[in-house]
């Protein structure tokens, strides 16, 4: 198993430190003492998930995954901002190959990070709408800082969330609660969040926010590696497989919706109205 030695911590450690300087968008270091990773999202300035960053997740999963990682906080470089969620100027009048492209990788981050093998925290220093609250409902656990908003808003924007986020929520925070936060794109503030069981914990620094992510954690050190993914799977494994078998339908469904015009003519509308940066004319 890795980590068991010495050399294998070093040569894992080195190994992360040369994927991370082939990685822009995500900077993974390892504590070396408790073997725990941290991959810290860099896209500036709000951590918009576009294909480049998305890949660039996926393919740090994956790595991770390989080399048996032993527990992986997840955080923001932004002192506001977790992320943002989908790119929504990459969304604004698309290239349907690069759209395809995207919701695919989308898919495949959360296959990995809501399937992992290994124990995920999400340490939630700045607001997760849409997308960002995703990638923070795929860990297992969240710690949140305060005056920060999170939650899925996608009817607010004029779709519904794809059926494996849906799960999640679900999973997360029961039907009727997902229900009513689903329905009203509910963007919570991080005390609603806490209130509703959305995040486990607040904390108020960063700081204190890994002190309590290493120390859930550390709660598995002695539980069995493989007993422990063996329940995880048994647990999450039929939402993913759901997801599995329908990726490609759902490709194509989500291509068509979001390039028909009137989903753009919506999108439009909502980035003149919420977002700094305007569209070109
Ligand atoms: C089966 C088929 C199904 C089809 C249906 C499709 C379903 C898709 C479903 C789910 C997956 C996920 C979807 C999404 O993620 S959609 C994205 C939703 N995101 C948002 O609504 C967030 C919008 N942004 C904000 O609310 C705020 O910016 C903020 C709270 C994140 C941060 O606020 P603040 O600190 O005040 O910063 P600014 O608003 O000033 O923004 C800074 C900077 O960043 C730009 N920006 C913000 N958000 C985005 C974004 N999502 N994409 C791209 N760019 C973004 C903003 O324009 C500013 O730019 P600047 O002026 O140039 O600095």
């Amino acid at each position: 198993m890795a980590f068991r030695t010495a050399r294998n911590l070093a040569y894992f450690s080195n190994y992360i430190r040369n994927y991370s300087t082939n990685g822009p968008l995500v900077n993974v270091t390892v504590n070396e003492k408790s073997g725990f990773a941290t991959a810290t999202l860099q896209r500036p300035s709000v951590n918009s998930l576009n294909l480049e960053l998305l890949t660039e997740i996926s393919h740090t999963l994956q790595q991770l995954e390989k080399n048996k990682c032993r527990g992986l906080i997840l955080t923001s470089a932004s002192n506001k901002v977790f992320s943002a969620g989908l790119d929504l100027f990459e969304l604004h009048k698309p290239n349907a190959d690069k759209i395809k492209q995207m919701w695919s990788t989308l898919q495949e981050v959360w296959i990995k990070l809501y399937g992992s093998s290994y124990p995920t925290v999400a340490v939630v220093n700045g607001h997760a709408p849409a997308g960002g609250c995703m990638l923070a409902l795929s860990c297992e656990y969240r710690v949140m800082l305060n005056n920060f908003i999170i939650g899925l808003n996608e009817a607010q924007i004029g779709f519904s969330a794809p059926m494996w986020l849906i799960d999640g929520m679900r999973n997360t925070i029961g039907s009727r609660q997902a229900e009513f936060a689903l329905t009203a794109g509910t963007l919570f503030k991080t005390e609603e969040a806490l209130k509703i069981g959305l995040v486990d914990e607040v904390a108020q620094s960063k700081e204190e926010a890994i002190e309590k992510a290493e120390k859930f954690l550390n709660k598995f050190a002695k539980i069995p590696p493989h007993a422990r993914s063996m329940t995880k799977a048994a647990l999450r494994g039929a939402n993913i497989q759901a997801l599995v078998r329908n990726k490609d339908e759902e490709v194509r469904s989500y291509v068509d919706f979001v390039t028909d015009s009137q989903f753009q003519d919506s999108l439009g509308e909502f980035i003149e109205l919420n977002l700094k940066q305007k569209l070109s004319k």
